[in-house]
């Protein structure tokens, strides 16, 4: 195994690094204190192809894989968690219609996704289901060539700027198996959305839920077949988890490199920081975690991309593992910094909050635990 990264990985990762300094960095605060969802600087991301990073190139995608992807979500996120964590998101839904739909679909929306000039947003949740996603019940029936769509979507990223929303709706019988995937542009009749959610992190996206309320919906938009969408669903999440994954990681590294630039700089008992032994002790538990957390990250992507057997069970591992310890990292940063690291003007706070929901969504911590549980009890049955 080769845990070096090739020419073009190290090019792709400095293309996103640069991005992320130049259009990211200097204006998160600002984003994170005015709650903006900042639009224009996502598209920017989608021209130089970050909105189509493992689509297929016939479409216009950029044909890479899901190393890359956690190369180029790390670089954003260091930028801004919130911002970058938007971009996967839209990357899984475009995912999700370059594998499972037809060519007909793949031609009528990945060319407008890939470039971010139509942005999308993921729809599984819902007020009464959330780890039990099997239990969704926002209704689809069919009436002739369309299905007439009710019910509601809890915790939209994006929602109401999307273009496009991906939304797993109930179809059949209850359970995975009536489960099926709709795409649902946003100007369609019926189609409205909640309140943005006051939240404690991720103020540079907005989160509303989405409400269907008869909304007519051409079976021609559905991906795969009636009683698909669960298995859509779980598969467009593996590669998402990873994507969180590399999120928390570049928020997490941007902390620590804050941490230790601070500490250089700050004096106390006529020393800097970086002179006391306990403080090393610190850096060098956080720059652990952080080294094994992005060497595990890439196993499991390039578990993901070939397909292995134990592909989903490893995209929860890294989800769960990377999530818990970069959490910890970033917040070892903000107590190295002392009272200033509580100070919303260092940043480092922002971070620690945007970090804490990934913890949280696509799937939580304790799913993930579900998962490799399972998988560990039905190999040694
Ligand atoms: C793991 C889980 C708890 C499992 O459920 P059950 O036991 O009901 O279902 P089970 O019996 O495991 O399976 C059913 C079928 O499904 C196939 N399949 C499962 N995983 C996969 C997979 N990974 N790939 C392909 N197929 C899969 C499975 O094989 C089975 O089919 P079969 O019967 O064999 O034909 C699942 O529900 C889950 O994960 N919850 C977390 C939800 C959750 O993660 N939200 C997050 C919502 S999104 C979110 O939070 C966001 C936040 C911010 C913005 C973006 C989105």
């Amino acid at each position: 195994m080769d845990f070096v990264l090739d020419e073009e990985q190290a090019a792709i990762r400095q293309m996103a690094q640069d991005f992320a300094d130049e259009e990211i960095t200097p204006f998160a605060l600002e984003w994170d204190q005015n709650k903006h969802f900042p639009v224009d600087t996502i598209r920017k991301a989608g021209r130089l192809g970050m909105g189509g990073i493992y689509i297929r190139e016939d479409v216009g995608g950029s044909g890479l894989g899901r190393v890359e992807s956690a190369l180029i979500i790390e670089a954003l996120a260091s930028g801004c968690p919130a911002v970058a964590s938007y971009i996967s998101i839209h990357n899984m839904c475009a995912w999700m219609i370059d594998r499972f739909g037809s060519d007909e679909q793949r031609r009528r929306w990945l060319p407008g996704l890939v470039t971010m000039d139509m942005l999308s947003s993921y729809c599984l949740t819902e007020p009464a289901s959330g780890s039990d996603a099997a239990a969704l019940k926002t209704k689809a029936v069919r009436d002739g060539d369309h299905y007439v769509v009710t019910g509601e979507k809890q915790f939209i990223s994006g929602a109401g700027a999307s273009d496009l929303y991906v939304i797993m709706v109930r179809t059949g019988e209850d359970g995975p198996k009536g489960i099926s995937t709709l795409v649902v542009p946003a100007d369609t009749p019926g189609l409205s959305f909640g309140a943005n959610e006051r939240k404690m992190g991720w103020h540079a996206q907005p989160t509303r839920a989405v409400i269907l309320d008869g909304v007519r919906v051409p079976v021609a938009n559905r991906l795969g077949e009636e009683g698909d969408g669960f298995r859509i669903a779980m598969a467009g999440l593996d590669g998402g988890r990873l994507n969180i994954a590399a999120a928390s990681l570049g928020g997490a590294q941007a902390a620590f490199d804050r941490a230790l630039a601070y500490m250089k700089e700050r004096k106390a008992f006529g020393q800097p920081l970086t002179a006391f032994q306990a403080l090393q002790f610190s850096l060098a538990d956080m720059a652990a975690n952080l080294e094994m957390c992005r060497t595990f990250l890439w196993r499991a992507a390039t578990a993901l991309e070939a397909k292995a057997d134990d592909a989903t069970t490893l995209c929860a591992m890294a989800k769960r593992l990377v999530t818990d310890r970069c959490f910890e990292v970033a917040n070892s940063a903000l107590q190295l910094h002392g009272g200033y690291g509580y100070l919303a003007d260092y940043g480092i706070e922002k971070i620690v909050r945007d970090l804490r929901v990934h913890q949280i969504l696509e799937g939580t911590n304790e799913i993930m635990n579900v998962i490799v549980a399972r998988s560990i009890l039905a190999r040694s049955s």
